[in-house]
């Protein structure tokens, strides 16, 4: 890719322990709190012995043949209490989607923001300084933007795919991804990947990857993040 096509890199940042687990991160999984199965953390666990470095719980309800509504904040903070413990005993980070006031009063480790969500800075002043903040982009000035913001410690790219678990969102290819490869700022290639494509990939220039189904919806979850861990090192 030509230098002017790349977005730049980013400066060097000071690590505390929380971060410096981010940066080391490589695999990510999002999952929702499987209420239809009822088996989130055993899944939680066998999807953290394979590998997985964060986790986020995102839940956004379900139309299945069972209707799940969005889960109201004081249930979503009883699945986190549960989850956290599972989590720590990994070593690995929580993660919260969309919500500071939740991430902050569940005691997680990250907080992640989308475009519609509230700005970085202002997540910032409800979380404090110890809480992960991190974003979704979707295009070069998104990157360019979380690059550039103090209050964002990592952003994620894409979708790489078009994916049925973000419906209505355009893939980007892996265009995005080549943009951004190299920037030092952590960050993350998400949508569609599996193992099969994670070598395309990393191949674009991704260290770190999102997945949702490529686990949750595998029969071995810990052999499934083994997998994708793997392509990651
Ligand atoms: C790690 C990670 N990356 C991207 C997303 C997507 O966030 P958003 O665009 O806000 O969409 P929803 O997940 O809220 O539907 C994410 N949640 N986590
Ligand atoms: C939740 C989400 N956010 C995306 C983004 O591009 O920001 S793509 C996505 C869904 C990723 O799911 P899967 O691994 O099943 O394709
Ligand atoms: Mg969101």
């Amino acid at each position: 890719m030509p230098r002017e096509n790349r977005i730049a890199r980013d400066g060097a940042t000071t690590d505390d322990p929380r971060r410096a687990r981010l940066r080391a991160a490589r695999l990510y999984l999002c999952t929702d709190a499987r209420r239809e199965r009822g088996d989130l953390l055993e899944f939680v666990d066998a999807a953290l012995a394979g590998g997985v470095d964060l986790i986020q719980l995102r839940d956004k309800g379900s139309a299945g043949e069972r209707e799940f509504g969005a889960l109201e904040a004081g249930e979503e903070l009883a699945i986190l209490a549960a989850m956290r413990e599972v989590v720590e005993a990994h070593g690995a980070l929580l993660s919260v989607n969309d919500r500071a006031d939740i991430a902050l009063v569940a005691g997680a480790d990250v907080v992640h923001l989308g475009q519609g969500d509230l700005l970085p800075e202002q997540a910032r002043r409800i979380v404090g300084d110890d809480v992960i903040i991190g974003v979704s982009t979707h295009d070069p000035d998104q990157a360019r933007a979380a690059i550039a913001d103090d209050a964002v410690d990592y952003f994620c790219v894409g979708p790489c795919w078009p994916t049925p678990t973000k419906p209505g969102r355009s893939a980007t290819g892996l265009g995005l991804v080549r943009q951004v490869a190299g920037v030092s700022k952590p960050w993350f290639a998400i949508g569609g990947i599996d193992s099969a494509r994670l070598p395309e990939v990393r191949a674009a220039g991704a260290r770190r990857a999102v997945v949702v189904r490529a686990i949750t919806a595998a029969d071995d979850p810990t052999a499934a993040a083994a997998q994708l861990r793997g392509s990651l090192t």
